[in-house]
């Protein structure tokens, strides 16, 4: 399966390499329509469905995947939220939300201020660039799982609606 990811960030392209039967993915940097920090379920989701019809779009594959991260305010608290699209030629979309956990009142406050999670994360866990590596969900799950595994988790979702709703309209 020939499939661009919406992202040059190295855990979404290698969670998509992990999953895709070829292994292989063209990473393309698109924009995704929202803010740098998405800021509720709503908008994390739209951007990663505008990531994946922006790959499909310009022209290099036949399917694209959008990931996209954010926060979720909920009773006061932020939560981290993930959210997966897969888009085709046809027009085709299928969509998949991934992994939420809470983050530290410190952090909710910095994010309350405008600033991004990725690098209020960096700051946070002393650790260069951590939305490129474990990220966030790798800190407070003491590594548990890292933030390529979970968009991994979201990919399967993707890939498999994608192949079950082709054979059943097939
Ligand atoms: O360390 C982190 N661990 C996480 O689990 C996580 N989830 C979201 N974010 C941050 O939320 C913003 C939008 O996310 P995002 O989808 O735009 O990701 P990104 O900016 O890292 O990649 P990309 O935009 O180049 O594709 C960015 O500031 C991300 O860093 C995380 N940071
Ligand atoms: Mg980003």
């Amino acid at each position: 399966m020939y499939v661009g990811i919406g992202s040059k960030n190295p855990v979404k392209v290698k969670a998509v390499e992990e999953v895709i039967d070829d292994g292989k993915a063209v990473s393309l940097n698109v924009p995704s329509g929202v803010s740098e920090q998405p800021f509720s379920d709503e908008e994390t989701r739209l951007g990663a469905i505008n990531r994946a019809k922006a790959v499909v779009e310009r022209g290099k594959v036949e399917i694209g995947i959008g990931l996209e991260g954010g926060v979720e305010e909920i009773d006061g608290q932020f939560f981290v939220c993930n959210w997966g699209a897969i888009a085709d030629k046809n027009g085709t979309v299928h969509q998949a939300g991934g992994a939420r956990f809470p983050l530290p009142d410190v952090i909710g406050e910095k994010l309350r201020k405008g600033e991004e999670l990725g690098p209020i994360m960096s700051e946070y866990a002393r650790i260069k660039e951590v939305n490129k590596k474990e990220g966030a969900i790798g800190i407070f799950t003491d590594g548990a799982l890292d933030r390529k595994e979970m968009y991994v988790h979201i990919v399967k979702i993707l890939i498999g609606q994608f192949k079950y709703y082709s054979k059943v309209k097939a």
